[in-house]
């Protein structure tokens, strides 16, 4: 299956450097394959990266972010969710084991969502500044941006938020208890996410600090306070 899809993916990749990706409402792998007819040109979009814990408050401060600072948000967790869940999708199998394992999906399927997303956005409502949430995670989702897409945007900084391990995990077992519904707001998985997010995400946030690109804020307040200090980042 992995063979079909990183063959698959080469096709799409080939077709998005033309540009010529024609985007759907539903974002998927396998249609964006599809869909690459006709041309068009559109601006370099500018990127934030939006890295840390689960449950550190990624997602809580991008709703705040593009409340205020008018970005488009987009999940790579939510992304692969959606693709999961889309009926007739040949990876939704895939996902889900990767992600109740705490694992990374491969970065073909991620970056053929966002590539789309972005487009899409771009397309639709004109906006070209993005936040993308929980991507690059590991070695992997790092070389596949650099390959695909790194010379297609700007990125402007990397975010961090920082929290320690047994307030994320409560968060994030309350997240659970509050309906979250996903499959890996257990115990279980938010170990195995844990020593993903230690031995996989740290090096690359290591990799942009190198850079100079990253921006690190306290997340351990409240999310108002958090916020103070995010909004800092996007004063122009
Ligand atoms: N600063 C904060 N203090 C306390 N709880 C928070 C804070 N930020 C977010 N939360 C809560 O913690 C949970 C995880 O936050 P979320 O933004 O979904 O994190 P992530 O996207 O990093 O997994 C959510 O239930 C959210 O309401
Ligand atoms: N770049 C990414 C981002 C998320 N995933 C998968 C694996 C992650 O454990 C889950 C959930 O990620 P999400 O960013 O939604 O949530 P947390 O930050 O872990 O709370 O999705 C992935 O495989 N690759």
């Amino acid at each position: 299956m992995l063979d079909n899809l990183l063959r698959l993916s080469s096709v799409i990749g080939r077709f998005a450097q033309k540009g010529q990706v024609r985007i759907l409402s539903k974002l998927s792998v396998e249609n964006s394959a599809k869909s690459c007819r006709g041309k068009m040109s559109l601006p370099k979009p500018n990127i934030v990266f939006v890295l840390g814990a689960p449950g550190s408050g990624k997602g809580t401060q991008c709703e705040k972010i593009v409340k205020n600072f008018g970005y488009v948000h987009l999940s790579a967790g939510d992304l692969l969710r959606e693709e999961r869940s889309r009926e007739g999708s040949e990876y939704g199998e895939l996902i889900e084991n990767y992600i109740r394992n705490g694992k990374i999906v491969p970065v073909d399927v991620t970056c053929a969502l966002l590539e789309n997303a972005m487009t899409q956005n771009m397309k639709v409502s004109g906006k070209d500044s993005f936040l993308i949430d929980g991507f690059p995670r590991n070695q992997d989702n790092l070389d596949g941006w650099q390959r695909r897409m790194s010379e297609k945007v700007n990125l402007k900084f990397v975010i961090v938020f920082n929290c320690p391990e047994d307030a994320c995990v409560e968060r994030c077992i309350n997240r659970g208890k509050s309906g979250s519904n996903r499959s890996d707001d257990n115990i279980e998985s938010l170990k195995k996410r844990f020593d993903t997010f230690i031995n996989d995400s740290l090096p690359i946030i290591n990799h942009y600090k190198e850079q100079n690109l990253v921006r690190e804020v306290d997340a351990t307040k409240n999310p108002d306070e958090v916020f103070e200090d995010v909004k800092v980042l996007f004063a122009d």
